[in-house]
C-alpha cells in the first residue's frame, strides 16, 4: 500500500506485531470513538491500519475516494471477509451477494420500492400498526409507567415490515427477533475478534441456536407465501407482476418471481428484514433521544407542525404528500441530523478484487481492505465545519429565494454515506426517510417523552451521552427508557 511511492501514514499508538488490533479488541463503541480520533488528527488523508486476521487495509474519510469504492463495484465487493463472517446470518442474501446472484436481488427488490408502494406503505400499513404503537404509548402514559421507546419502535418497524414485505403479522416478540439480535451482536465481533472461531469452538451454541431461529424463519416466510401463491390457483409470473393489489406486490412476490432456488429467496427475504427493520428502529430511537435532550429542536417540529396543519385537533392529516421532506423540511432535517451522528450502519467495509489507484493517488493491491466509519465522516470538522459536534438541525435548511419556502439540504451520498450510494445504495433510503418523519411528526405532536437517567445521574448534572451496543448496527446499549405524557391541544398552543 503506497502513495506517490511512499508508505501511508498509520495512526499514533500502532504497535510492531499486534498493529492496531487493541482497539478492535475493544467494545465497538470504543472502536467508533477510536475512528473520531484518526479522523481529527489526518482529516481526509488516507491512512493504512493493521489488524491481525486482518487483509491489509486502508481506512479512507475523504468523500472522492468513498466515490470510488462505491461507484465500482466490481472492483470494490463485499469479498471472502465479509461473506465468511456473515455467512451463517445472511447466506447467500443480498447483503452478502455480489454479480449476478446480488443483481438478481436488487431487481427484485426494485419492483417492490415502487412510488405506488411506497404511497400504500404510509397511507394503508402504517396507520393501523402506527395506532396500535400509540395505545401502548397511551397506556404508559396514563399509568405513570417506564416504557423503553427502542422497543417499542422496534416493534412499530418489525411489524411494518413483515406486513408491507410479507404480508405476515410479525411483532418483534417473536423468537426470531430476539435471535436475530443476539445474531447480529455475535457477528459483529467477528469483525473485531481475531479469535472468533476459537471462541465460538468453544461458546458457540447459542450463536448457533440462534442462527438456526433465524434461517427457520426465513423458510417459513417463504413456505408461507408459496402457499397462499398456490391458494391464488398458482398464478403464471406475468400475472403476478400485473396484479396491482398490494398482497400481489409485496416483496415475497416479487422474490418468487425472480428467484427459482427457494433457500435464496428465503435468505433474500431475512437479509430484506434485516436491512429494513433494525436500521429503522435505531433511527427513530436516536433521533427522539437527541429530541428529549435537545428541547428547543422538539419545540421547533412543534411550530412547524401547528403552521402546515393549521387548526388541526389530535391527529394530523399526514398522507404521502405530505410527508415529504419538502412538506416538513424541519423535521426532515431533524432526521438528517440524527443520522450525521447517529448512522444505523456506522462502519462499512469493502474487499478490492484487482489493484487499484484511488483519488488521492493511494495505490492498494488485490485482496486488501477497504474501510469507512460514517460514524466519523458525520462528526468530520472537514466536512461539517468547526461545528461538527453540535447536534444543529438548521445546518440542513437552505432558505428559498424571496418568498420560498425552505428546502433540506441534499448532501453527496458520498460525503454522508448513511444509505451508502453508487449501484448499491440503501434500496429503503426513500421509505425510511418518510417513515421516519411520518412517525416523528406523529409522535411529536402526540407526546412529551421525558428521558429516565441513568442511577448515577445526580440531579442538575449533564446526563452522559448514551452510547451503542456490540452490533453490525446500532442498537442503543440498556434501551430508551422514559416517562411519557399525552398532549393535549392546550398544552401544545402554550409551547
Ligand atoms: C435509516 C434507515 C436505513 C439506513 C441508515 C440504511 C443504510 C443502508 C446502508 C449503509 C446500506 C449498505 C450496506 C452494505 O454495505 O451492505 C444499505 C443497504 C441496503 N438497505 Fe438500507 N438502510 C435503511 C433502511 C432500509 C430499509 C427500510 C430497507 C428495506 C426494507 C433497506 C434495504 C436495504 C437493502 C436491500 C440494502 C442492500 C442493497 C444492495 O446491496 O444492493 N434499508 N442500507
Amino acid at each position: 500500500i503506497r502513495r506517490n511511492g511512499k508508505r501511508l501514514p498509520r495512526p499514533p499508538g500502532t504497535l510492531p506485531l499486534a498493529g492496531n488490533g487493541i482497539w478492535f479488541l475493544q467494545p465497538r463503541h470504543k472502536l467508533l470513538d477510536w475512528f473520531v480520533h484518526c479522523e481529527r488528527l489526518v482529516g481526509f488523508s488516507t491512512f493504512e491500519i493493521s489488524v491481525p486476521s486482518l487483509p491489509p487495509g486502508i481506512v479512507i474519510n475523504d468523500p472522492a475516494n468513498v466515490e470510488h469504492v462505491l461507484k465500482n463495484n466490481d472492483i470494490f465487493i463485499k469479498g471472502e471477509f465479509f461473506r465468511i463472517r456473515s455467512w451463517d446470518l445472511f447466506g447467500s442474501g443480498i447483503i452478502n451477494a455480489d454479480g449476478e446472484l446480488w443483481k438478481t436481488q436488487r431487481k427484485a427488490g426494485l419492483r417492490f420500492f415502487s412510488n405506488a408502494n411506497l404511497k400504500t406503505f404510509i397511507e394503508d400499513v402504517l396507520p393501523p400498526i402506527l395506532a396500535d404503537t400509540e395505545e401502548s404509548l397511551d397506556d404508559a402514559s396514563r399509568r405513570g409507567n417506564v416504557i423503553d421507546l427502542q422497543t417499542v419502535l422496534l416493534d412499530l418497524t418489525t411489524r411494518l415490515m413483515g406486513n408491507m414485505a410479507y404480508d405476515m403479522d410479525m411483532p418483534a416478540s417473536l423468537p426470531f427477533s430476539k435471535s436475530f439480535d443476539f445474531a447480529s451482536g455475535a457477528t459483529g465481533e467477528r469483525f473485531q475478534n481475531p479469535f472468533w472461531k476459537l471462541k465460538e469452538f468453544l461458546l458457540g451454541a447459542s450463536l448457533r441456536r440462534a442462527v438456526l431461529d433465524v434461517k427457520t424463519f426465513g423458510n417459513r416466510i417463504v413456505f408461507e407465501a408459496s402457499q397462499k401463491r398456490e391458494d391464488k390457483g398458482g398464478m403464471s409470473k406475468k400475472d403476478t407482476v400485473e396484479n396491482s393489489d398490494l398482497l400481489q406486490n409485496n416483496l415475497i412476490n416479487s422474490l418468487l418471481d425472480h428467484i427459482d432456488d427457494q433457500q435464496v429467496v428465503a435468505d433474500a427475504a431475512m437479509n430484506y428484514l434485516s436491512a429494513g427493520i433494525d436500521t429503522t428502529a435505531q433511527s427513530l430511537t436516536w433521533t427522539l433521544y437527541l429530541l428529549m435532550r435537545h428541547p428547543d429542536a422538539q419545540e421547533k417540529i412543534l411550530s412547524e407542525l401547528r403552521s402546515t396543519f393549521v387548526g388541526a385537533e389530535d391527529e394530523l392529516s399526514l398522507s404521502f404528500d405530505t410527508v415529504q421532506t419538502s412538506y416538513l423540511p424541519y423535521t426532515a432535517a431533524v432526521f438528517n441530523e440524527s443520522l450525521r451522528f447517529y448512522p444505523p450502519v456506522p462502519i462499512e467495509l469493502k474487499e478490492s478484487t484487482v489493484e487499484t489507484t484511488f483519488p488521492d493517488g493511494t495505490w492498494l493491491p488485490k485482496g486488501s481492505v477497504v474501510m469507512w466509519a460514517t460514524w466519523a465522516m458525520g462528526r468530520s470538522k472537514t466536512t461539517w465545519g468547526d461545528d461538527a459536534d453540535e447536534f444543529r438541525p438548521e445546518r440542513w435548511l437552505v432558505a428559498g429565494d424571496e418568498g420560498e419556502p425552505l428546502t433540506v439540504k441534499t448532501m453527496s451520498a458520498f460525503a454522508f454515506p448513511v444509505f451508502n450510494g453508487g449501484p448499491r445504495a440503501c434500496l429503503g433510503k426513500k421509505m425510511a426517510e418518510l417513515l421516519g418523519v411520518r412517525v416523528l411528526a406523529s409522535l411529536i405532536w402526540k407526546y412529551d417523552f421525558a428521558e429516565v437517567y441513568d442511577k448515577e445521574t445526580t440531579p442538575g448534572e449533564t446526563p452522559k451521552e448514551r452510547r451503542s451496543q456490540n452490533s453490525l448496527t446500532l442498537p442503543m446499549e440498556g434501551g430508551l427508557p422514559c416517562y411519557i405524557r399525552r398532549r393535549d391541544s392546550r398544552a401544545r398552543e402554550s409551547l
